[in-house]
């Protein structure tokens, strides 16, 4: 069927946004537009039962979707967009790429021609070795001194940051760092939810990852939810408290994944479809258990197995949680409107925070540690971070856009900072009584 195609305005394209951004409501809508390199597509239809990336790109409609496009899809895949074309934008208005998208443009030659988008399997073997010492030395620890408490301690903790540099290296898999061919990349896990925080960087509404009431409130959006949840009770408590209560917070979140995955999995219709993904998942998820716990009932009495076993989901949650939360939590939130006024790539600078590089840092935060640059070319392997980094250090001070690096601990503190700034606020809006 061919589909008859017209110039568009940006009136036309804004007014095309769905009340909800769910796929049942722009699947049936009259036209979700979107603009990729001043061509206009849509969205609607059987678009989101059939993109492989899922709803992530129902976040872009209304919008000039160009880098998000170009930073999630392999280049081959511009050839697919035809199916959706539906027409023009009218040529009074296109926009001319203002000087800093030039220079982006520019940074994404440069890293071709560079080969920073080619990853060194050797770097990745060293990652996996450190991965299995870490394991080893842990159960070694047990097995030479089972039920000593120190040596349950330590011995949690390496098997947590085992576990946490596993999620970092699925992470690289899933964002195609390591594998050019992506359906090698794709096996490593499920990732609708952080390509859509990809898309929506600290876009209240649309990141899921700043969704998180009644537990915490990241922004003043987050505060005007308050009349529309129905367990107020809890996040009265909470939002008051969460200066203090995000660090026991972020030390259960491992132990909340682990139960969400287990779940996820056990409840997932597409099981019986052997030998399909869910079903290898499930396998492998039956056989991380055995071993994980196996060994610890195996080295151990059972209820020092079981501290053993809590401890090291507290570690791996401490120690994922807090890199998670520094990458942007207590900078700035915008809403949809705001971040539609804003480039794919400012987005991802202003609302992202590196932590200072170094041997240490860059390997315990998985190279997250460069956020911002990770956020404007995901598919950059996490060992060419650092030379990205020259070049977006180097347009954010010809473009006078801040370009924020903090420490560790001083980015926790501004995170602790932001959260007592939300808390007040909501108390003297009398929402916390
Ligand atoms: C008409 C528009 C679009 C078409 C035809 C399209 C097509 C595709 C295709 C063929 C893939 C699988 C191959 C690949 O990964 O390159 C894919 C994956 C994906 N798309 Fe799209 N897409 C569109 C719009 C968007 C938009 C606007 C976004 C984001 C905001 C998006 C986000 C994604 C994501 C996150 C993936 C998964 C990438 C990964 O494996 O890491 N797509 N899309």
């Amino acid at each position: 069927m061919t589909v008859e195609t017209r110039q568009y305005t940006w009136e036309e394209i804004k007014a095309s946004v769905p009340k909800k951004y769910t796929s049942e409501e722009v699947r049936s809508s009259k036209g979700a537009l979107i603009v990729i390199r001043n061509k206009v597509y849509d969205l609607s239809g059987d678009f989101s039962s059939w993109h492989p990336g899922g709803s992530v790109a129902l976040t872009q409609i209304g919008m000039d979707a160009t880098g998000p496009f170009e930073g999630f899809h392999d280049p081959k895949t511009f050839l697919t967009l035809k199916k959706y074309y539906v027409g023009d934008l009218a040529p009074d208005q296109i926009h001319p790429p203002t000087e800093f998208e030039n220079d982006v443009q520019q940074i994404r030659q440069n890293i071709l021609k560079m080969k920073l988008y080619d990853s060194d399997k050797l770097y990745y073997l060293r990652i996996l070795s450190i991965i299995f010492a870490l394991i080893g030395t842990s159960y070694g620890i047990l097995y030479l001194l089972p039920n000593n408490i120190l040596a349950i301690v330590v011995s949690s903790a390496l098997l947590g940051l085992a576990f946490q540099q596993s999620g970092w290296l699925a992470h690289d898999c899933c964002h195609h760092q390591v594998f050019k061919n992506r359906d090698l990349g794709n096996m490593a896990g499920w990732k609708q939810k952080h390509c859509t925080h990809h898309a929506a960087p600290n876009v209240h509404a649309h990141d899921p990852d700043i969704n998180t009431m009644p537990f915490l409130a990241w922004s003043e959006y987050a505060i005007e939810g308050f009349a529309d949840l129905s367990d107020k009770d809890v996040a009265k408590f909470m939002v008051k408290y969460q200066p203090i209560l995000i660090f026991p917070l972020l030390s259960i979140a491992r132990l909340s994944w682990a139960l969400h995955s287990i779940l996820w999995n056990a409840t997932s219709k597409r099981i019986l479809e052997f030998p399909s993904l869910p079903t290898v998942e499930r396998v492998l998820i039956g056989i991380h258990y055995v071993w994980y716990l196996g060994g610890a009932f195996l080295l151990l009495s059972p209820v020092n197995a079981i501290v053993w076993a809590v401890l090291v989901q507290v570690f791996c949650g401490i120690f994922l949680s807090t890199v998670f939360s520094l990458n942007h939590n207590g900078r700035p939130v915008y809403s949809i409107e705001q971040a539609s006024t804003k480039n794919f790539y400012e987005l991802a600078i202003v609302t992202g925070r590196n932590v200072t590089p170094g041997v240490f840092n860059d390997w315990f935060t998985g190279g997250l540690n460069y956020q911002m640059e990770h956020h404007m070319f995901p598919t950059v392997p996490r060992h060419n971070l650092p030379k990205t980094s020259k070049m977006v250090q180097e347009l954010c001070k010809k473009h006078n856009v801040p370009y924020h690096t903090t420490g560790y601990i001083d980015g926790l503190k501004e995170i602790v900072d932001r959260l007592s700034v939300i808390a007040k606020s909501a108390e003297k809006q009398g929402l916390l009584q």
